[in-house]
């Protein structure tokens, strides 16, 4: 045996004592039963706990009585638990020698024979203060990272790799309507909620931010992300940024995801949206939100190789409702009219406003045949009258079609083609339809450019006045003056009358230039007479929209009154056809003007109705003026010797003065003077001339005289 090698019993006692002396842990063992009593203990629980461990040995069941009351139950309950041949940790409070607490953990084990009877517990003490003091401070940081969580605006979330929430706060659970139960160990896929983009698409499970950060490493960064839940009925938008925390090896520890609530943003932004894109009127579809459609419908048609139709639709005569009952009815009726006509369409076709009285549907996927039924379809709503505060208003509709791509491949082309038709219907005789053909184009342009060009000649003045003088057959003398406008353009010189009065009349420009007629008429009819020359009358022209304004009568006697005109020296010449159409209009008119003396002559007579038996019902009519194609016919054509001969006798019988327009020969003259006829007018005498040359003619009459 080695000298170096001492072994006795006592030496491995010492050894052993050291080696427990010097280990972090504190040894010891008790009894099985009882009061558990300490039967050794190493001498390190002086280190540990200030105790000698002899106080152990020699009072061996004094150690409970150093045992945290309030740590009893735990550490009696853990005996039990040894007893049954568990190895058990547990930590507990015991008093030191100074008398403060220590936290300690105390791992022990039942020791047996080889019987299974319990010998002895073995067991050690180890000082926990120190990871007791860390796990507080860790509790306390963590208490105080949820209570900043918590004060946060934004619900926060915290995923594992494999998507499961492990951590959300208030907030979260607030903007996702579940409680945190319901959250916690969620994992993506079992949201029941859907979830949406902002262009209002589905939010694929893959797209999902977390599932984002997980496949490519990357934040998402402000998506905008609306959730439908099933416990409300409006969506909750978010603001969604997540991001991922890596681990020691570059792998992801968790994604935590922020969702913040813009919900009252969004609602803001659609309201600026409906704002921007639907007529407040009647909740239709505006210019530019149709505009975007029909581009949609161009991209889609394109693509799939197919036509669509667009119908320009423009009520015909709103303005009368607009003049003569007010806005107020004119914005209901024009509600109504979006309501019936939202109604008639099919959930693929698209109806708005475009101002005004202007509508437009699109007709996805349909061809000229579909686009003709529709547009049939649409006249017939209007068949019924509109029932507005007790009111009732019959209304009908033009329409225009094009069809794309035949008619025009970008939204305005087709826009401005399916309007051309639409005037083009409106020309045919109103409530009616028509498909664009592209000989419209330059005829309707061209109208567009007048009717620009007109206004424009209104706001500079561009108009004149020239008088055609009419011609006593008894006295040869002038005895009455014809008033015709005329156009002097800056550029194309003089227009004639019958070219821009038929587009005066459409676009309703007819009534500020009558009025301005008449009123220059009696301006110089005023001057007239102030300078001496004898009264006479004047005849002007009247058109069925003047009428149909409502305000003729008055604007009339004012321009007399304030030109000290008497209603006997005007004569407002009517057509045969205005007089017929709105015959109750017309003779109501017709009554309150006859109160002023005014005297009413029907013109172009013979180019309308050709029936004599409808002037018996105008019983306040003064003259007939022969058209003078019958007057150019003479002696041309024998029948209109006839014609002539018998419209002056059945005038005479009806108790009528009879003027004959377009004299302009002698054998003409004579004819009519041999016939009966009153007066005339023509070539033969004068052509209209301007204010100058009449005056110069009234003034060698006076000469003559
Ligand atoms: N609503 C209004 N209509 C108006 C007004 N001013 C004119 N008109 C209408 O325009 C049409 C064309 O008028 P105009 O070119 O002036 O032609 C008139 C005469 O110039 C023409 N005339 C007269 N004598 C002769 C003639 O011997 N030969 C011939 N070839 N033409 C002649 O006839 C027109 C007279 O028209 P009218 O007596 O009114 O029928 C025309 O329909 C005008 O009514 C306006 O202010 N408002």
């Amino acid at each position: 045996m080695s000298p170096y090698i001492i072994n006795t019993l006592e030496t491995k006692i010492a050894r052993f004592e050291h080696l427990l002396s010097a280990a972090p842990i504190t040894i010891y063992t008790r009894k099985p039963f009882a009061d558990f009593g300490i039967t050794f203990i190493s001498n390190s629980v002086k280190e540990l706990l200030g105790h000698e461990a002899d106080a152990f040995i020699f009072f061996p069941d004094s150690w409970l009585s150093h045992v945290h009351p309030e740590d009893h139950p735990v550490v009696l309950e853990n005996f039990h638990r040894i007893l049954l041949g568990d190895a058990t940790i547990i930590k507990y409070r015991f008093k030191m020698k100074d008398g403060q607490w220590k936290w300690i953990r105390d791992r022990a084990k039942l020791i047996t024979d080889s019987a299974g009877r319990a010998l002895e517990i073995i067991g050690g003490w180890t000082d926990m203060t120190e990871l007791i003091q860390t796990e507080e401070a860790l509790k306390q940081s963590e208490k105080k990272h949820r209570f900043l969580l918590e004060q946060v605006n934004a619900g926060v979330i915290v995923q594992t790799p494999d998507t499961r929430v492990v951590s959300c706060n208030r907030q979260a659970t607030h903007l996702l309507g579940l409680t945190e139960q319901q959250l916690l160990g969620k994992s993506a896929a079992d949201f029941e909620h859907v979830f949406i983009n902002e262009d209002g698409t589905l939010t694929a499970l893959d797209d999902f931010p977390v599932n984002q950060v997980i496949d490519t490493h990357k934040a998402v960064k402000s998506r905008v992300l609306g959730i439908e839940r099933s416990d409300i009925d409006e969506i909750v938008w978010v603001m969604v940024n997540a991001f991922a925390e890596f681990d020691n090896n570059g792998g992801i520890g968790v994604v935590n995801t922020t969702l913040i609530d813009i919900t009252p943003h969004i609602k803001s932004q659609e309201k600026i949206h409906r704002l921007a894109h639907y007529d407040s009127l009647t909740q239709l579809p505006n210019r530019v939100l149709i505009n975007e459609r029909i581009e949609q419908a161009i991209h889609y048609s394109y693509r799939e190789n197919k036509s669509f139709s667009l119908l320009f639709l423009d009520l015909d005569d709103f303005k009368i409702v607009n003049d003569s009952l007010g806005h107020h009815y004119g914005d209901a009726l024009l509600r109504q009219v979006a309501q019936r006509l939202e109604h008639s369409l099919r959930e693929t076709d698209s109806a708005g406003r475009l101002g005004g009285d202007e509508f437009v549907v699109i007709l996805n996927n349909t061809n000229a045949d579909g686009a003709a039924a529709a547009a049939q379809k649409i006249i017939h709503l209007f068949k019924d009258p509109f029932a507005v505060d007790g009111q009732v208003l019959s209304i009908q509709t033009s329409i225009g079609i094009s069809i794309y791509p035949k008619n025009g491949c970008d939204s305005n082309t087709l826009t401005r083609h399916a309007d051309i038709a639409m005037y083009h219907a409106k020309q045919e005789g109103r409530g009616r339809f028509s498909f664009f053909d592209f000989k419209m184009n330059t005829r309707l342009e061209y109208r567009l450019g007048m009717e620009r060009e007109l206004r424009l000649a209104i706001e500079e003045n561009q108009f004149l006045v020239y008088y055609q003088p009419q011609i006593d057959l008894t006295s040869e003398r002038i005895i009455g003056i014809e008033a015709l406008i005329r156009w002097r353009h800056p550029q194309r010189g003089m227009i004639s009358p019958a070219d821009f009065i038929p587009v005066a009349e459409d676009c309703g420009l007819i009534n500020p230039i009558g009025e301005w007629v008449l009123r220059r008429a009696c301006e110089d009819m005023k001057t007239w007479q102030a300078s001496g020359f004898a009264p006479l009358k004047v005849a002007v022209n009247l058109s069925l929209r003047q009428l149909q304004e409502g305000t003729l009568f008055n604007k009339i006697s004012n321009i007399l009154a304030q030109n000290g005109i008497a209603g006997s020296q005007l004569e407002l010449e009517l057509t045969e056809s205005v007089m017929m159409e709105n015959h109750s209009v017309t003779l109501n008119f017709m009554t309150q003007c006859k109160d002023l003396g005014i005297h009413f002559s029907i013109d172009d007579f013979g180019t309308g109705y050709s029936s004599l038996s409808y002037l018996t019902k105008l019983p306040l009519l003064d003259k007939l003026k022969i058209d003078r194609s019958f007057i150019q016919e003479l002696f041309k054509n024998n029948d209109a010797n006839t014609i002539v001969g018998a419209i002056v006798n059945m005038a005479k019988s009806l108790r009528l003065k009879v003027i004959a327009e377009g004299v302009e020969t002698e054998q003409q003259l004579d004819y009519l003077r041999d016939c009966g006829c009153d007066t005339v007018q023509g070539f033969y005498f004068s052509p209209p001339v301007s204010y100058e040359a009449l005056t110069q003619l009234l003034a060698q009459e006076e000469l003559i005289a």
